[in-house]
C-alpha cells in the first residue's frame, strides 16, 4: 500500500471516529458501520488503480469524501457548502473584446475592468504559434499517468486534483492541475524526460508576463491622472506570479459537479488561455452567464488586489466552471502577484479596505480555506463602517 493511501486511509478512520463519538442513536451507528464498508471498497478500488492510468481518480475521491463526512454535525466538518445566491442561467455572453493596438484599447480596458471586471483581448503579442506549441505540450503533460503526475517531481510535485481545500463535496473540483511558480520554471531537474515542456514554458510565461506588466500599466496610470490614487508601482515577483496549467476530464456525473468551483482570484490580474469547449461561467447581475469560447482571444480578469487597489472601482468578480459530460477540456491561467511583503493600498483619503501585504492576504486566505473549505477574501480588509 503506497503512502498516499496510508495517510488518506487514517484520515478518513479519523473522521469517521469523531463520527462515531458524535451519533446517539443505532441508527447512526448502523450508518457508520456501513461507512466502514463503503470506505474499504472505495480504498481497495484506489489500491486498484491501474498505475499507468493517465486519469486521477476523481469519481472515487468524490464519492468517498460525500460518504465520510455526511454524518458528521456541520460544525465537526470543517466545511460550509459554497454559498452563492446565484440564479442558475443558460445563456452566452460575448465579452468585450479590445483590440490592444487600438487608439482606443486603453479606455476599453478601464470601462471594461470596472463594467465587467472580465474582457478579452486580441493583438495581445503572443503568437498563435506559440499559445498551440504550449496546448501541445500540455497535453502531452497530462497525458502522463497518474502516479508520475503526482508522485515523481514532475514540475516540482505542484500537481493538484479534485478537493484542494477541506473535505467538503460542495467544494469539489472535478479538475486536475500543476501551479508552476514562474521562478521555477526555468528549472532543469523540473521536467525530467519533458524538455520541451521546460523551452515553451519559458517562452510562454515570458511573454505573459510581458503583457501582464502592459495591461496593469494602463491601469495604473489612470489612477494617477484620475484621482491620485494607488500611488506606487507594484512590485510584482516571479516568486508569487504563478502559471495553473488546468485540464478538465468528461465528467460522468457532471450534473452534480463543477470542474471548478466558484471563486474570486487572490491575485491582482490573470491571463486565462483557454480552448474551444468552453464552460467558464462569472457572475453576472447575480446570475451565472457562459463565457463564449473564443480561440483569437485572451481572457484577463481582475482579481481581488486590483479591487482593492482601485478601492472598488476595478472589479474581481466570482468565477467558476462548469463540468463537461462529452468532452475534456484544458486552459491556462497566468497569475500576476506582487512580493509578499507589497502594500496594497488605494492611497484614498476614504478607502474600503484598510491597508494590507499580499502577504498577509494570502495567509488569510489559506487559513479560511483550511478551516471552512471556503475563501472570504476582500471582506475581511472592509474597513468597519459606522
Ligand atoms: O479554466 C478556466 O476557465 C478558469 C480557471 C480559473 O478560474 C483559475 O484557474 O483560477
Ligand atoms: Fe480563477
Amino acid at each position: 500500500m503506497n503512502l498516499r493511501i496510508i495517510i488518506k486511509l487514517m484520515d478518513n478512520l479519523a473522521a469517521n471516529y469523531i463520527a462515531f463519538c458524535y451519533s446517539s442513536s443505532n441508527q447512526i451507528k448502523v450508518a457508520f458501520l456501513l461507512e466502514l464498508i463503503l470506505t474499504a471498497v472505495s480504498y481497495y478500488s484506489l489500491e486498484m488503480l491501474d498505475s499507468a492510468s493517465a486519469e486521477p481518480p476523481l469519481e472515487s475521491q468524490y464519492l468517498h469524501i460525500k460518504h465520510s463526512y455526511s454524518f458528521l454535525p456541520t460544525d465537526q466538518s470543517n466545511c460550509q457548502a459554497a454559498s452563492s445566491p446565484a440564479v442558475e442561467v443558460e445563456f452566452e455572453v460575448q465579452l468585450p473584446v479590445i483590440d490592444l493596438e487600438a487608439p482606443e484599447a486603453a479606455i476599453a480596458i478601464r470601462e471594461a475592468s470596472s463594467k465587467w471586471g472580465f474582457f478579452q483581448v486580441v493583438s495581445h503579442g503572443i503568437s498563435g504559434d506559440l499559445l498551440q506549441r504550449m496546448r501541445k505540450e500540455q497535453v502531452k503533460l497530462f497525458s502522463k499517468p497518474f502516479e508520475k503526475k503526482s508522485n515523481s517531481g514532475l514540475l516540482g510535485n505542484s500537481y493538484r486534483w479534485g478537493s484542494i481545500g477541506g473535505h467538503c463535496a460542495a467544494n469539489f473540483s472535478w479538475n486536475e492541475a500543476f501551479h508552476v511558480p514562474l521562478n521555477e520554471i526555468s528549472n532543469p531537474t523540473f521536467y525530467g524526460e519533458m524538455i520541451t515542456l521546460r523551452e515553451v514554458m519559458m517562452e510562454f510565461s515570458m511573454a505573459m508576463s510581458k503583457l501582464a506588466r502592459s495591461l496593469i500599466e494602463i491601469l495604473r496610470d489612470d489612477q494617477i491622472q484620475d484621482s491620485n490614487q494607488w500611488p506606487t508601482p507594484l512590485n510584482c515577483d516571479d516568486k508569487t506570479c504563478f502559471l495553473r496549467l488546468n485540464r478538465y476530464p468528461s465528467c460522468p456525473i457532471s450534473d452534480d459537479m463543477l470542474g471548478l468551483v466558484p471563486h474570486t482570484d487572490s491575485d491582482i490580474l490573470t491571463i486565462l488561455y483557454q480552448d474551444e469547449v468552453g464552460g467558464l461561467q462569472l457572475l453576472r447581475d447575480s446570475k451565472w452567464v457562459t463565457v463564449r469560447p473564443n480561440l483569437d482571444t485572451l481572457i484577463v480578469n481582475i482579481g481581488d488586489l486590483l479591487q482593492a487597489l482601485s478601492n472598488d472601482r476595478y472589479k474581481s468578480i466570482e468565477h467558476r466552471v462548469v463540468a463537461n459530460q462529452e468532452l475534456e477540456r484544458y486552459s491556462i491561467a497566468y497569475f500576476l502577484c506582487p512580493s509578499l511583503d507589497s502594500v496594497i493600498s488605494s492611497g484614498r483619503q476614504a478607502p474600503v479596505y484598510r491597508d494590507f501585504t499580499f502577504g498577509e492576504y494570502r495567509a488569510q486566505v489559506r487559513r479560511d480555506v483550511n478551516m471552512t473549505g471556503q475563501k472570504v477574501g476582500l471582506p475581511r480588509f472592509r474597513v468597519a463602517q459606522d
